[in-house]
């Protein structure tokens, strides 16, 4: 048994996606959106990070205050979906560095096909975070994982808008390490692997593809 996922299903959150879910929410107001919805899971997601103490002079006195430690931490999306997600957690924590993987699922089998991969030269140091919007079969989420974990990192963190409870089964069985957030947990996956109700193929409604 892995570490229970998170579940960040502030009204916020809900509000925002189920304006991403509606098939007629355009390219335009669905990249507006999933930005937002980052940002506010990354809220969440980074609440850990640690704090050091430093002195500032405010116009009134001398205070001792916090901020954020030289942690160092980098952001891997998976292409394409998970590019959405990077303006939305570069907003908040722009000196984070940035891998990419490409995956795409094959159209018959499902599985995950690793086209691209390019990783910060130094990201076993780093803490790493990542990134795509949907978790359908698990199958990319955990391949990038796995190809993070071969460069020696040991701090790693998932996290999806979307999530099927299948997906998130697979996920957390091949690797229970791994601290996962998700904004909602849907109802299943149907027989072509998409998620339902989902919000259609992330990739696309980001792009315009379709
Ligand atoms: O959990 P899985 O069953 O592996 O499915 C999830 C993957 O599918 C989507 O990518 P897709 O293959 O559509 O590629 P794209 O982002 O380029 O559209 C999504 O962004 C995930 O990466
Ligand atoms: O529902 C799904 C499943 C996989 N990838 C998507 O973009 N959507
Ligand atoms: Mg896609």
């Amino acid at each position: 048994m892995g570490i229970q996922p998170v579940i960040l299903d502030h009204p916020l959150i809900q509000h925002k996606i189920s304006l991403m879910r509606d098939k007629n929410t355009g390219s335009k107001e669905f990249r507006e959106l999933i930005t937002e919805v980052t940002m506010l899971m990354c809220f969440e997601a980074t609440r850990d990070l640690p704090l050091k103490e430093v002195e500032i002079e405010t116009p009134i006195a001398l205070a001792k205050t916090k901020v954020i430690s030289g942690r160092k931490l980098a952001f891997v999306p998976i292409l394409r979906a998970g590019m959405g997600m990077l303006d939305g957690v570069l907003k908040l924590l722009p000196a984070a560095k940035v891998g990419h993987i490409g995956l795409y699922r094959d159209p018959d089998t499902h599985l995950p096909v690793e086209y691209y991969c390019k990783l910060p030269s130094d990201i076993s140091e780093r803490d790493v975070i990542v990134i795509d919007p949907m978790l359908a079969t698990g199958g990319s989420a955990i391949d990038a994982i796995s190809q993070v974990k071969k460069r020696g990192v040991k701090s790693i963190k998932f996290m999806c808008i979307i999530a099927a409870p299948e997906g998130l089964e697979a996920l957390t069985a091949a690797h229970p390490d791994v601290p996962v957030y998700i904004a909602a947990l849907d109802e299943r996956l149907n027989e072509s692997k998409y998620i339902v109700p989902g919000l259609g193929d992330a990739g696309d409604r980001i792009y315009g593809t379709k």
